[in-house]
């Protein structure tokens, strides 16, 4: 039932963040703050990723998952130990899931090479890409995926600027370490979940379990489907994340979050689609240089006071083990 206090994630206009008009910048920065300490989930619209991107990248996911599984197989993430590549149903499950996602996703990264030092270093997520070649036109999957990662890490890191001035630091505080980020652009496929008797009927099934991220900002794009759900502390409740067509959803994760002691939020989320017809999203994960250590700003910045509730953490090292957790607990669910 829909709560009349809950307060859905704002839709933000994010073209003052390009423009000259200092006030309009400062309302952008402050909307942005609000929404961090809030849920840690917003919208953008007019934004920098080009729409005809956007929609390339919809139609090739289309393509990939229609592919026969055999196909998709080639490409298996279980071929490398960096995971990239596809990975099949019920491969993944959060604390508290009942049942493995309801999913299929395909993940791509900055394609480092076996030479690059985060490979040597066998940091997670880091290693060449699996390009399915399968599909119509092989080179041209390989350069939109290219591009589209690019464009979105743009993105991202200005929505990073944001953060920053929200939180009374130098506007490129984060650029140190987005230089070369551990990120993943994943493609999400949701066949419709089967209907459940009863009204409020609930078999479990999720086609991702409630989870947060664990980098630190989060751009998804998602059809029309919908079916994307944040958790909302104040009224206990699930609120929709409304379909905006080439808007983003944008969202804090476990790293923002330790780092600023908890005051921005990375928001607990979920999907379900029970919409009769399949779902398509994209993400884009940008975790920051695997390196990089995370550890609450200092006492007074950005009004981020209070005891630290953190040790100081590598998001290697933070990822790594968030990551092995959900697939260890897949696992053993599929086991049962
Ligand atoms: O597909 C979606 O809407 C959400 C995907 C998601 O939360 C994730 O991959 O972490
Ligand atoms: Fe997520």
């Amino acid at each position: 039932m829909a709560n009349t206090k809950a307060k859905a994630p704002p839709i933000i206009d994010f073209a003052p963040f390009y423009g000259t008009d200092p006030t309009a910048r400062q309302d952008l920065v402050a909307q942005v703050r609000a929404a961090c300490l809030d849920k840690g989930f917003f919208q953008i619209i007019n934004h920098s990723v080009p729409a005809t991107l956007q929609d390339a990248m919809f139609t090739l996911a289309h393509e990939f998952f229609a592919l026969p599984i055999e196909e998709k197989l080639k490409v298996d993430a279980n071929l490398n130990d960096y995971h990239r590549g596809y990975e099949t149903f019920r491969s993944q499950a959060f604390s508290g899931s009942l049942r493995p996602d309801f999913k299929e996703s395909i993940d791509f990264g900055p394609d480092y090479q076996p030479d690059h030092r985060y490979v040597q270093a066998k940091h997670a997520a880091c290693g060449p890409n699996l390009y399915p070649a399968s599909v119509t036109n092989p080179a041209a999957f390989r350069t939109t995926v290219d591009t589209y990662l690019a464009a979105a890490l743009g993105l991202a890191n200005d929505v990073l600027r944001v953060l920053a001035l929200g939180l009374g630091l130098q506007e490129g505080y984060f650029e140190g370490f987005a230089t070369d980020p551990v990120a993943t652009v994943k493609m999400l496929y949701y066949p419709s979940q089967e209907p459940v008797a009863g009204e409020g009927g609930d078999d479990g099934e999720r086609g991702i379990n409630a989870h947060t991220d664990f980098g630190f900002v989060t751009l998804l794009m998602q059809d029309d489907v919908g079916g994307l759900q944040v958790f909302d502390n104040d009224t206990d409740s699930w609120l929709d994340v409304t379909p905006i067509k080439h808007a983003y959803v944008v969202n804090l994760g476990d790293c923002t979050q330790r780092m600023t002691n908890d005051r921005y939020r990375s928001g607990l989320h979920q999907v379900i689609n029970r919409s009769g017809r399949t779902r398509y999203s994209i993400a884009c994960f940008h975790a920051g240089d695997p390196e990089y250590v995370v550890r609450c700003l200092p006492r007074g910045i950005g009004g981020e006071g209070g005891e630290e509730k953190y040790p100081p953490v590598s998001v290697n090292d933070y990822l790594t083990e968030r990551t092995k957790d959900s697939y260890i607990r897949a696992e053993a669910l599929n086991a049962t």
